[in-house]
């Protein structure tokens, strides 16, 4: 196991798997029990890997029951949140709503809300400060899409993501935002971006935090991969130094696969 010479340890790694638009409330429910079943038969310390599962909104009254009734360690969050905290927006969540869920985390500006649902970075900026206003932490999804990598503009897109997401929030906040950097083009095709790729954007994302804020913020905010994510390349990205986690689509529905994901440790090259 690589030891901490360099800070990266300092973070608690965090491995996120999103549900999307997959699993009703019972197959969610079976699916959590599988993972932390799984998990607690590898003896998995959840204090040095953290581990959240992102299910759609119908699935969270049934997921708060069963983490609370069984005390498990598995923490969870939604997959989008409302800017607006309550009123006339039919269709919205808010914030409030998912806290008293006993969600501990939230995605916001996922690539397929930026595409599909066409969210603005101003939005995204307002559902980053909503979710601050109910002490969920964001999981702020970034990242370029092929034509954008191909010209080799990849660096210079996702960072002024990040700058406008981040417009307006303090230090602590940010140290304690998730970034993960999610190029559309890897996302659910199969085409991973190799270890190098996902340490060249978030040593980019980091030095661009230390820019805006400082070095001891950007030493704490946790940075994630995600992308075609598997146990079989989960380790080599892990490895890198300033990937801190990473956020899991099509794998995550899969308890074995997720749960070798979550054990990435096992896999890390010795130094
Ligand atoms: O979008 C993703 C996670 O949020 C990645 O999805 P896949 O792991 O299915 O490529």
């Amino acid at each position: 196991m690589t030891t901490s010479t360099n800070g990266k340890f300092d973070r608690t790694p965090l491995i996120a798997g999103n549900w999307k638009m997959n699993m009703d409330h019972v197959q969610g429910i079976t699916l959590l029990q599988k993972l932390a079943w799984t998990l607690s038969d590898a003896r998995h310390d959840f204090g040095r890997v953290e581990v959240v599962v992102f299910p759609p909104f119908t699935d969270l009254r049934s997921t708060q029951t069963l983490v609370q009734g069984d005390k498990l360690k598995v923490e969870y969050g939604a997959q989008d949140l409302s800017p607006f905290d309550s009123g006339a927006y039919t269709g919205d969540v808010s914030g409030q709503f998912l806290s008293k869920l006993g969600c501990s985390y939230v995605l916001v500006g996922h690539s397929e809300r930026r595409s599909v649902h066409g969210e603005s970075d101003e939005l995204l900026n307002e559902k980053l400060k909503a979710a601050y206003r109910h002490n969920l932490v964001p999981v702020l999804c970034v990242g370029e899409g092929l034509e954008v990598r191909q010209a080799g503009d990849h660096v210079l897109h996702t960072l002024e993501q990040v700058r406008k997401d981040l417009s307006g929030l303090d230090a602590e906040q940010v140290a304690n935002l998730v970034i993960a950097y999610e190029p559309v083009w890897a996302i659910g095709t199969g085409e991973v971006a190799g270890p190098e790729d996902a340490q060249e954007m978030c040593a980019a994302i980091r030095a661009e935090i230390a820019d805006l804020y400082d070095d001891a913020t950007a030493a704490r905010t946790r940075l994630l991969y995600g992308g075609s994510v598997k146990a079989a390349n989960a380790a080599s990205i892990l490895g890198e130094r300033d990937v801190d986690g990473v956020l899991v689509g099509g794998a995550s529905l899969d308890v074995g696969e997720f749960a070798n994901i979550v054990r990435f440790e096992q896999h890390l090259v010795t130094d």
